[in-house]
């Protein structure tokens, strides 16, 4: 049985809702799912001026517990294009898993939310599969076979690097039932693909 750990870093929910789906497919296959997120850097007294969502129930993960786990699936909201500093300032904590190579052939996979619709979803995931790529992990995306992201019926997200959602600039738009079935495709194609290689 797969191991999977969704780890995400959400300031208005928006990736958080994602984390759920993911996890909820991951878990369709029998894997053991845990979902968990990476502290907020910004002062509690700053994050509740600008309203950031801080009754977020997933317990917060260690760097050293990475390695525990055979697959990983990041979420960010993207940050002018990139993953947010939260997420990131998770991720420069990882050398020393690096140095020995603790991630080498786990499976690494990324989804996302942006504001607009081409403000950089794709730029955000493909940055983010870099990373994954130094760590030596196999990296997985969302393939087409999930045919939801193909169509132009709607404004919606998901690429076939990674499901995603749009949040407008106002955070007002919540992820959609297409975006939420790419979510859940991606958690059960990670783990069905994790549980192959464990
Ligand atoms: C500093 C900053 C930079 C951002 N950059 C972008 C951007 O480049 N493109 C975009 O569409 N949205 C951008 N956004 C909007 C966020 O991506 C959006 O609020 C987020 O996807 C919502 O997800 P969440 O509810 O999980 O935080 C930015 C937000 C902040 C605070």
């Amino acid at each position: 049985m797969a191991k999977v750990l969704v780890l995400y870093y959400s300031t208005y929910g928006h990736v958080e809702q994602m984390a759920y789906a993911v996890a909820e497919g991951a878990r369709e296959t029998g894997a053991e799912v845990v979902v968990k997120r990476v502290p907020e850097l910004v002062p509690e007294e700053v994050a509740r001026q600008n309203h950031f969502k801080l009754d977020q129930a997933a317990p917060i993960a260690t760097v050293a517990e990475l390695a525990d786990y055979d697959a990983i699936i990041f979420g960010t909201p993207t940050r002018y294009g990139n993953m947010a500093s939260q997420m990131k300032q998770f991720i420069d904590q990882t050398g020393g898993l690096w140095m020995k190579g603790a991630l080498v052939g786990k499976v690494g996979s990324v989804f996302t939310s942006t504001a607009s619709q081409h403000g950089g979803q794709e730029t955000t995931l493909t940055s983010f599969h870099t990373v994954l790529f130094h760590h030596g992990m196999v990296v997985v995306g969302l393939p087409y076979s999930f045919q939801g992201q193909a169509g132009v019926e709607a404004v919606k997200g998901n690429t076939p690097y990674g499901a995603s959602t749009i949040a407008d600039g106002d955070g007002s738009r919540q992820p959609s039932a297409v975006e939420l079935e790419g979510a859940r495709f991606q958690g059960r194609h990670v783990a069905g693909i994790a549980a192959k290689l464990a």
